[in-house]
């Protein structure tokens, strides 16, 4: 053996610097074999020619990238299903899109090998992956059960005190508007609600959005295009190297995240709870409750993790809230009958000083309401990928090579008109209360606004605990209406749709 790799090195060599002396004296050839031959190789060569969607999409990522890029991806893939009439589409030369519910609950099964894509790995803190950003199974397994319980209703619901401080501070910048008769930019002021219950939620600190009525520090800004970036290169995951991987990257100051306010704050709590004077104090938040699971469990849990998931949750959870109330909010407040039908239910039931969280449960006309919203108007706009596992499989009674990246997208899903009914683009709360009780759990089993299986929606708990105590609260107190009637909400999807131009008149009721 080891007479033969003596004799191939030579040739090895000689081999690559003929190639080496090819490539130097045909450049052009080179270049027309890269952008000509490589993607027609790429298109033809695969067994996913078998799948209709746009002949550059087949080619290259390109196609991805561009859709990524304009904001509007999720409607793209909405086209093209309706385009080709195809329940599967090719959207890259190593991807497929689904249109199925179905396909998504097989891709989403546990125990059925389908991983996270590169993708996530976009995504920071490379360094120290959190729960979204995890793409290695087990880790991501072990991280998730530790992290299980303080994610859980039960602890998410000792937070009340601290949702509803803010849900009082919101109304009484809400007021404010009222009282004046002025134009409120009703989106903004529950983004920055969001927000304020995440830092309550995770720091028992508030980022001081609501408090200064504007975007401190761009803080939110940073945060929706650093999604974009992670958006936009995630499709070429390697381009993270050049970019953001890339140790210069820092040395342009408005590159560098370091001193952004949300992870100052996160820091900062960080530091004073690991000092002497966090010790004394009992706080009954998320990085609390994540410090006690690493002490408990070190060996599964680094201090590093306790970082990255309590930063990560600020990330994970602000946009898809807030996205949510303002997608909530336009559908009922576009359509009189809904409005009132939701009103009156609101108005008649018996409710708290504060709304709680089980009487909001018992309000179904609202419960259907909000559920539509996530339906039609889900928070994640791009698709949520997996990647076939070794030996291929089959989803949906289509076989496919392993490697094979599989996308489902929300916004595709939900339309589906074997699920949800020939009006399925249509807002209507009332499919939600069809008496045709099995019809109603299969819509509700064809669900994915927050996701599937091993990956669900950690943070599902918390934001639907803050929406169905303040979104009731809010109808209660305000008579709201669209400043803009039929004017739809601006949006851009990066990871979630960040939505724009929710402006309303809001009337205190029983004031003339
Ligand atoms: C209405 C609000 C929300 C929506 C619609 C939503 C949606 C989603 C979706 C679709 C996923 C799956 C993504 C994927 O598999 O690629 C996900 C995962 C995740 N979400 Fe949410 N989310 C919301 C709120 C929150 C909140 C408030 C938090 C944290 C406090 C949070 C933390 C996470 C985390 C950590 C993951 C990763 C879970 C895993 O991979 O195991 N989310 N979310």
């Amino acid at each position: 053996m080891e007479i033969k790799a003596t004799e191939e090195a030579p040739l090895t060599k000689s081999a690559v610097v003929t190639a080496w002396q090819f490539v130097a004296a045909h450049p052009f050839v080179i270049l027309f074999l890269l952008l000509f031959v490589r993607p027609l190789w790429r298109r033809y060569s695969s067994p996913l020619r078998q799948f209709p969607g746009p002949f550059i999409a087949s080619c290259t990522r390109a196609w991805k990238v561009w859709s990524t890029w304009s904001g509007q991806t999720e409607q793209h893939h909405i086209a093209l299903h309706k385009k080709y009439g195809s329940p599967v589409v090719r959207i890259a030369p190593n991807e497929v899109s689904f249109s199925n519910p179905e396909a998504a609950v097989e891709l989403f099964k546990t125990g059925k090998g389908f991983h996270k894509t590169d993708f996530y790995g976009v995504f920071p803190p490379p360094e120290n992956p959190d729960i979204f950003t995890e793409t290695r199974e087990a880790v991501h397994g072990v991280k998730k059960r530790y992290a299980a319980t303080p994610y859980s209703l039960a602890s998410m619901q000792q937070c009340t005190p601290r949702i509803e401080e803010t849900e009082k501070l919101l109304i009484s910048k809400l007021d404010e508007f009222a009282d004046n008769n002025k134009i409120c930019d009703f989106g903004d002021w529950l983004h920055f609600f969001a927000f304020d219950v995440l830092g309550e939620v995770a720091f028992s600190k508030k980022f001081g959005f609501l408090d200064a009525g504007v975007d401190v520090d761009r803080a939110i800004k940073t945060i929706d295009n650093s999604q974009w970036y992670n958006g936009i290169v995630g499709q070429v995951p390697w381009l993270d190297y050049l970019f953001r991987r890339n140790p210069l990257w820092n040395l342009i100051p408005f590159m560098s995240s370091k001193n952004a306010l949300i992870t100052k704050t996160a820091l900062g709590q960080l530091q004073q709870r690991q000092g002497p004077e966090g010790e004394k104090v009992e706080y009954k938040d998320l990085l609390n409750s994540l410090i006690v699971a690493q002490k408990e469990h070190p060996e599964a849990l680094g201090p590093g993790d306790v970082f990255a998931i309590a930063h990560g949750a600020i990330f994970a959870g602000s946009d898809s809230t807030a996205s949510t109330m303002q997608s909530f909010f336009w559908y009922v407040l576009s359509n009189k009958r809904i409005y009132d039908k939701l009103v009156e239910e609101i108005m008649s039931a018996n409710l708290s000083e504060m709304v709680m969280y089980n009487e909001a449960q018992n309000l179904p006309y609202f419960q259907a309401c909000l559920k539509e919203a996530m339906r039609i108007a889900p928070a994640v706009g791009l698709n949520i990928t997996r990647k076939v596992p070794p030996g291929g499989a089959e989803i949906d009674g289509v076989k496919l090579p392993e490697g094979t990246a599989v996308a489902v997208n929300g916004w595709v899903l939900h339309r589906n008109k074997s699920v949800f009914g020939d009006d399925a683009e249509v807002y209507r709360p009332e499919r939600w209360l069809d008496d045709d009780k099995e019809k109603v759990k299969m819509m509700e089993r064809c669900m994915f606004q927050f996701g599937g299986g091993s990956h669900v929606c950690i943070g599902r708990h918390l934001a639907l605990l803050e929406m169905n105590k303040v979104i009731p609260e809010l109808l209660r107190r305000y008579d709201i209406q669209l400043v803009n009637p039929g004017k739809k909400l601006d949006h851009h999807s990066s990871f979630f749709v960040v939505q724009w131009g929710l402006l309303t008149y809001m009337r205190l009721r029983g004031k003339a």
